[in-house]
């Protein structure tokens, strides 16, 4: 008889750079022990969310270079059957998806027979970026509204980018069932952050086509030389719209210490990175809708910030 109480498992969903990394960030800080672990999934080659949280716990495990989704659904699966293996037994799992990530899809591999009774799924939690949502067109608003479809909790984040009106409209058109939080850097209380509800409802809504991330590229580019701050600047603040994300790793002239770079929207942020590799002075993730042909454009473009 297997007496290991099964264990819970939450997802955090959202968009991409709606604010995922920053939540996760602080459940493994407010967790006590080490017996939460975290589990990241980047859509690109390089897993920059992972190398985030690792500045801050241990046992993150990186699933990188594709969605889990679809196209990595499999090595999600291997991972949560290892994970549940583990003695002392974890407390929690918390999965972040990729930004483009169905979570329904997440939630039917925790139901596989392989994982029954060793964990269960407690909360799908959604972030909303309240800056960038309803801008969402097409394919990007359908994969957004399918995230917040299936949320236990959304978190309205970003909530200090937008006036009250506006939030009030975004909450009307997500015409969600479930409790809605309006959130800065995905600041909940202490109390919540790691007791989401018990998971109510069972699978409602239908997920949406296998490889949905087809609609989406990823590329990375590395440089050996830094940046220079100045340039770099001039050149995040002329980044066409349907670049879609960006975010890694850089060195810029005069400093030895690297920053993570992330730019959103028409934001972008640059915060001192520790412990971090540096055989490369700046590592970049994009990520673009496929078909939009920026990638020699933009290329091009970065590399003239590096230093002569
Ligand atoms: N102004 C503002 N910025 C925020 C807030 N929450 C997160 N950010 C910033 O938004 C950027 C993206 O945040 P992340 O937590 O990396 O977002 P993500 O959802 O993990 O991104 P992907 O995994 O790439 O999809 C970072 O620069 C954050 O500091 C917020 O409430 N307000």
């Amino acid at each position: 008889m297997n007496s290991t109480p099964s264990i819970p498992v939450t997802v955090v969903a959202g968009f991409l750079g709606a604010g995922k990394t920053t939540l996760l960030n602080r459940m493994v800080q407010r967790a006590d022990s080490g017996r939460l672990a975290v589990i990241v999934n980047d859509f690109g080659e390089l897993n920059i969310d992972a190398a985030i949280i690792a500045e801050v716990t241990d046992a993150v495990y990186s699933l990188q270079n594709g969605c889990i989704c679809c196209t990595v659904q499999e090595d999600l699966l291997a991972q949560l059957v290892s994970l549940s293996k583990l003695r002392p037994a974890l407390e929690r799992i918390v999965i972040e998806c990729s930004g483009v990530s169905d979570p329904q899809r997440i939630v039917q591999t925790i139901g596989y027979p392989q994982l029954r009774n060793r964990l269960h799924l407690d909360a799908v939690i959604t972030l909303v970026d309240a800056s960038g949502y309803q801008d969402l067109e097409g394919e990007m608003a359908r994969l957004s509204r399918a995230q917040v479809a299936c949320a236990d909790w959304v978190l309205l984040n970003k909530a200090d980018l937008v006036s009250a009106e506006q939030l009030q409209s975004i909450r009307a058109s997500l015409g969600h069932r479930a409790p809605v939080f309006d959130t800065v850097q995905a600041e909940l209380p202490a109390e919540l952050l790691l007791t989401p509800p018990v998971r109510s409802t069972e699978v409602l809504f239908k997920a949406l086509p296998q490889a949905h991330d087809e609609l989406f590229e990823s590329w990375v580019w590395k440089s050996s030389r830094p940046l220079q701050p100045k340039a770099l600047r001039d050149w995040l603040a002329r980044l066409p719209a349907d670049l879609l994300r960006l975010k890694g790793l850089v060195r810029l002239e005069g400093n030895e210490q690297p920053y993570w770079l992330q730019h959103v929207g028409n934001r972008s942020q640059f915060t001192l990175a520790t412990g971090q590799p540096t055989e490369h002075a700046a590592q970049l993730v994009f990520i673009a809708r496929r078909g939009s042909d920026l990638r020699q454009e933009l290329e091009a473009g970065v590399s003239d910030t590096q230093v002569l």
